[in-house]
């Protein structure tokens, strides 16, 4: 059974119990294998004549189930961490691992597969597509991973409840609110039971008592699907809630005790 084929409810169940489809821990050691694990990465830019050394020696790993919040100041490398742990962007040097698989010698379209299967990604603003409604939003991911039309409505009901969104599964995006917006923006992110969730700022453009709602019903789902969770963040109340807090300092990451 492959991951999208996977009801919600059923995956819920599996990561209750700590069981999963997919392994989450090595047979050799018996040990969690990281939904992502960044290994000595390097990544630069350069400025006029000056290289920027953004990323410097990072490593990191996130382990299925956690919520970790990135604080860091603005321009430190967050969006760069978090393109780099996706597989959107490459490293200059240094290797990503998305359970276990290390991602660094392989070509573009295997690194394509693993992103569309095992990462999802929420940003800023929602991105959805606007002629479609809160529901087909929600199919798209799972249709372009080869599921049936009937299988992707049902899971994507399923997440819009989860969401708190589900009565309004048949608006389109210019109907909705920016939180409720970011809400359809979560579960389509996790439409393909992803290993790791990716989210730059999702809340930046929310008021305080919306993103604390569109927090609570994203840690109720991170919770009950066992997804690894790296959410970028100048919100320190937010953060507060997470397991734990990393921030970018001279390119290296380091922990945050809040
Ligand atoms: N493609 C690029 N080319 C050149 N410089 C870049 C590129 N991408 C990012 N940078 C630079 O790298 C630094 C880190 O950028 P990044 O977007 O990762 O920071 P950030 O911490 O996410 O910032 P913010 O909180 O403002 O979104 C910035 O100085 C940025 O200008």
């Amino acid at each position: 059974m492959t991951p999208v084929d996977i009801p919600v409810e059923t995956r819920m169940a599996d990561a209750r119990s700590g069981a999963s489809s997919r392994a989450t821990t090595s047979a050799a050691s018996g040990k969690s294998v990281p939904a992502m694990e960044l290994r000595a990465v390097k990544r630069s830019f350069s400025e006029g004549e000056n290289e920027l050394q953004i990323l410097n020696d990072v490593n990191f790993a996130i382990h299925p189930g956690e919520m970790v919040a990135l604080v860091a100041p603005s321009g430190t490398g967050k969006s760069t961490l978090l393109h780099i742990a996706g597989l959107l962007e490459h490293p200059d040097e240094g290797e990503v691992l998305i359970g276990g698989v290390n991602c660094a010698d392989l070509g573009d379209d295997a690194r394509t597969r693993i992103r569309r299967s095992d990462v999802g990604f929420v940003y800023q603003f929602h991105h959805l597509l606007p002629e479609f409604t809160a529901l087909e939003n929600v199919m798209v991911p799972q249709m372009i991973n080869g599921l049936g039309r009937k299988d992707a409505a049902a899971r994507a009901q399923q997440l819009l409840d989860y969401m708190r969104m589900g009565n309004r599964s048949s608006h389109r995006p210019s109907e909705l609110s920016g939180g409720e917006q970011q809400r359809v923006a979560v579960a389509r992110a996790v439409a393909n039971a992803p290993r790791l969730l990716l989210l730059d700022e999702p809340t930046g453009n929310l008021d305080p008592t919306t993103a604390n709602y569109v927090f609570d019903a994203l840690q109720a789902l991170v919770r009950a699907s066992g997804v690894a969770t790296l959410f970028a963040t100048h919100n320190m109340e937010l953060a507060g809630r997470m397991d734990r807090c990393i921030t970018l300092s001279g390119g290296k990451v380091l922990p945050v005790e809040l």
